[in-house]
């Protein structure tokens, strides 16, 4: 799992590192974290040896990151082209001390310092530059960037998105690409035609742990490839969890909590998973739930929809008991009691893909969250009917997942799209703290909120073939399947399990059809194999290694 920092909390890191208990000389973190960038990016430019480097440094820190790079390049057999925005004066200390020892090395040759004023020649040199060089280093901005990018910086990174764009130009963006918030990953310009927008990297080398603007969208169009590099921060505030966390999900998470099944288990081991869902005209995303739970390893498989939908899942599922309840075409408060006298012999109850926003379905949905007392997995129609419902939801919450899109979400919460967009985070965290519930929040990325810590969980795989019909009613299957499995420890720790799991079969497909037309039911049949790779990656328990390995 890889720790998700704000740039509040990377500033109260560095200060922690420097000025804390760890006393680190604040230059000797820009020393590493500029070598850091050379070092990375060394194979990605194909060896820095006669390369034209352009060092665009800015005013902050990031620039003074930018002076290191451009003595570890010139050591490295480049020609370096430094363009200074600040002045000397407004450097900090050690930003400063980087200035004065490339200052030393400057010459006409290797090493060109320009100390950049803007006018119409100075535009021009720089255009010429960047078109003759074959690498630029955006060091103009780092988490102190905050609004929408000014002059000279918004025409500087305009220019460099141009040249780049020729093609000939790999740009390498330290820490963050300047113009992408480090918090939310809201570029510049966004929403504004008239403004600058963010610099486009092929290549981004972070410091310490991963900006959540690396992750999230538009930012994470930005950054390229992302490499984190320690820079020799201490091991506990790389790690340590804080109050506001947010980290990415990594396969080791995953593996780590899949425990393997024991040889002697049964169907009655791996949980009764029951799907009370569909309507008429949506029978389908019954079914598909019903796969997504199978795919996920579901012991048994009960499938409830209502009486005029069962004609159409009877044996589409041969592995689904399915029964049809009451007499209609959706579920009614008069179905209840049926579904919540069968529940006692449920692990997992999962409701609302295709169930219809019908009024009487809100109160079947209400009667059976308040008088069962298995886990919850409540999606789709059920969370539009339960939009607003905060207070009645609430008291349940710690055995809830809701699992929205961001539309869903919106609806729900009655938040407006366009907050939820520019901080998912932020949205899905306050949800949380309200509803009480664990949250899978839907969208490119996936964020997973849990109730009793507030930590939010970032999903980062998937692709855009997923963003179709179906996708989510599989996952609320899979959610369910893996709220009972063995070896997890909370309805957090399963929903990061499956919507982890889900993004990764779809990534298998992703590799087979491209991004068009796989689907849902594919997705689901690749649950196992994904599975198996984790399974197979897996150490050994120590008993279970052999003694003796032939050679
Ligand atoms: N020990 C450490 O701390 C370490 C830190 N490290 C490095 O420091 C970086 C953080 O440095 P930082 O805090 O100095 O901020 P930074 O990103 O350089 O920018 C500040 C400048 O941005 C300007 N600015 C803001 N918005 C703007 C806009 N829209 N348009 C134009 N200008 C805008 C703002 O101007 P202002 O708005 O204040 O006038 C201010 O002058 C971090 O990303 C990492 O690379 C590493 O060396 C490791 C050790
Ligand atoms: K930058």
């Amino acid at each position: 799992m890889q720790k998700l920092n704000t740039a509040a909390q990377m500033r109260l890191m560095d200060q922690t590192a420097m000025h804390g208990q760890y006393a680190i000389a604040p230059a000797v973190l820009m020393e590493n974290a500029g070598h850091a960038v050379v070092t990375h990016a060394e194979t990605a430019v194909h060896g820095w040896q006669g390369k034209d480097v352009v060092i665009l440094c800015g005013k902050g820190n990031n620039g003074g990151d930018g002076f290191v790079i451009a003595r570890h390049l010139l050591n490295r057999g480049a020609r370096v082209y430094v363009y200074v925005l600040g002045t000397v004066e407004s450097y900090s200390p050690e930003a400063r001390a980087h200035l004065h020892t490339l200052q030393e090395l400057a010459d006409e040759e290797t090493c060109l310092i320009d100390y950049f004023a803007p006018s119409d020649k100075a535009w021009d040199r720089l255009y010429r530059r960047l078109s003759s060089s074959q690498v630029v280093i955006d060091a103009i901005l780092g988490t102190g960037f905050h609004g929408t990018l000014r002059m000279p910086v918004s025409r500087i990174v305009n220019m460099v998105n141009e040249v780049a764009a020729s093609g000939t130009l790999r740009v390498i963006a330290v820490d963050i690409p300047t113009g992408v918030n480090a918090d939310t990953g809201d570029v510049s310009g966004s929403g504004d035609e008239e403004a600058a927008g963010p610099v486009f990297a092929d290549m981004t080398v972070t410091f310490g742990v991963w900006k959540r603007g690396l992750l999230l969208y538009p930012g994470r169009t930005c950054s390229g490839v992302v490499v984190c590099d320690d820079i020799g921060m201490p091991r506990p505030l790389l790690t340590g969890r804080e109050d506001d966390g947010a980290y990415m999900l990594e396969e080791s998470d995953i593996s780590e909590v899949l425990a393997p099944r024991s040889p002697d288990s049964h169907k009655g081991t791996h949980g009764t998973v029951a799907i009370v869902t569909g309507s008429s005209d949506m029978a389908g995303a019954a079914l598909m739930a019903a796969r997504g739970a199978l795919r996920s390893g579901a012991g048994k498989l009960f499938l409830r929809v209502p009486a005029r939908t069962a004609p159409y899942c009877i044996g589409r599922q041969a592995e689904a008991m399915v029964r049809g309840v009451g007499t209609g075409d959706h579920f009614t408060a008069a179905d209840a009691a049926e579904i919540i006298e069968e529940s006692r012999n449920w692990s997992v109850l999962a409701m609302g893909p295709g169930m219809g926003k019908q009024e009487d379905t809100r109160m079947f949905l209400k009667e059976v969250i308040a008088h069962t007392s298995c886990p919850l997995v409540l999606d789709a129609d059920a969370l539009n009917l339960l939009a607003g419902e905060r207070d009645f939801i609430a008291p349940y919450g710690g055995r809830i997942i809701m699992t929205p899109h961001l539309a869903e979400f919106s609806r729900l919460s009655g938040l407006p799209l366009a907050d939820i967009k520019k901080d998912c985070i932020a949205a899905a965290k306050q949800f949380v703290r309200e509803w009480q519930v664990t949250l899978v929040l839907k969208g490119a990325p996936t964020v997973i909120v849990s109730p009793r810590t507030l930590h939010a969980y970032v999903n980062p795989g998937g692709n855009a073939g997923m963003a179709c019909g179906g996708m989510g009613d599989i996952l609320t299957g899979m959610v369910a399947a893996l709220a009972v499995h063995d070896g997890m420890t909370s309805l957090t720790t399963a929903a990061c399990a499956a919507v982890w799991l889900h993004s990764a079969a779809g990534d298998i497909c992703h590799d087979t059809y491209g991004s068009y037309g796989f689907l849902p039911m594919e997705v689901a049949d690749a649950v196992p194999r994904v599975i198996t790779r984790l399974e197979d990656s897996r150490p050994l328990p120590v008993l279970q290694r052999p003694l003796v390995t032939e050679a």
